[in-house]
């Protein structure tokens, strides 16, 4: 469901920390209706790059603008979803009272919240274990609350950072279809990752080493340009070292 409507443009942004250059000259857009990858391996800047575009970090050169306004801003707050590399939970409280918590930062209570509630703990598939406490959750449970915390508000955009990472392959298929399908009811995603095989499910890619952007295309482009048979390929034909 891709479209034209640029809803993210990342302009010429770099940013260093302390002397080490971090990201240096990125220049990309994501359109309205797309799940947009960032590849690469650690390091490589994706985390940093996600940060901004949430309005957590500024760039030393370049700007963000997410939905025609410049990052950060505090008016799109509601139109984003963001999952961070590591889980933002309450240990002691149980996933009822962490997405309580959650939903009411954004303004969410009463009925509407508890409707919320009910409908993201379905698509990760944790209704069964709603007033369990958190501190009894395993790793890939706390990732999928994580999601979930995310998906309160009905944001417009999600970015993911490393959404399945320590998720056992089963795990990680279902919760790649819970992104087709709210991808199908319109929500933009931008998921960064390390593993080909993700890489392989987004729209678009983004090819990411040393700071720097070494390739964009769909995988299915940057393959046949590269004529390789896997995005790991590519990636190393585009002079990626291995991710
Ligand atoms: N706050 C910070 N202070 C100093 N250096 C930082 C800071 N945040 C990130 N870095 C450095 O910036 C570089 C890029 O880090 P970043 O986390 O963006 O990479 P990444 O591609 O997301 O890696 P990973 O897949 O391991 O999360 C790394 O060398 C990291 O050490």
């Amino acid at each position: 469901m891709n479209t034209n409507e640029v809803i993210v443009s990342i302009q010429n942004v770099s940013k260093a920390f302390g002397k080490q250059e971090v990201l240096n000259d990125i220049s990309l857009n994501v359109y309205k209706g797309e799940i947009f990858g960032l590849l690469g391996p650690s390091g490589a800047g994706k985390t940093t790059l996600v940060k901004m575009l949430t309005g957590l970090d500024l760039p030393n050169r370049g700007e963000n603008h997410l939905f025609q306004e410049k990052m950060p801003s505090l008016k799109l707050i509601e139109k984003i979803g963001y999952m961070a590399q590591s889980d933002a939970l309450y240990g002691e409280l149980t996933a009822k009272e962490n997405l309580e918590f959650f939903g009411a930062l954004f303004g969410l209570n009463g009925k509407a919240l508890q409707s919320r509630i009910s409908k993201v703990m379905d698509v990760v598939e944790l209704s069964d274990h709603l007033n369990k406490t958190v501190h009894h959750y395993s790793g890939g449970m706390k990732r999928r609350l994580s999601l979930a915390t995310a998906l309160l508000h009905e944001p417009e955009l999600l970015i993911l950072d490393e959404p399945t990472v320590g998720i056992d392959p089963v795990l990680r298929m279902s919760i790649w279809r819970a992104f087709y399908e709210l991808n199908e009811k319109g929500v933009s995603i931008i998921v960064t990752t390390h593993v080909m095989g993700e890489a392989e499910k987004c729209h678009r890619l983004a090819m990411l080493r040393d700071g720097r952007l070494i390739a964009v295309g769909t995988p299915e482009q940057l393959k046949a340009d590269t004529d390789s048979s896997s995005i790991e390929e590519a990636f190393l034909a585009y002079g990626g070292v291995k991710a």
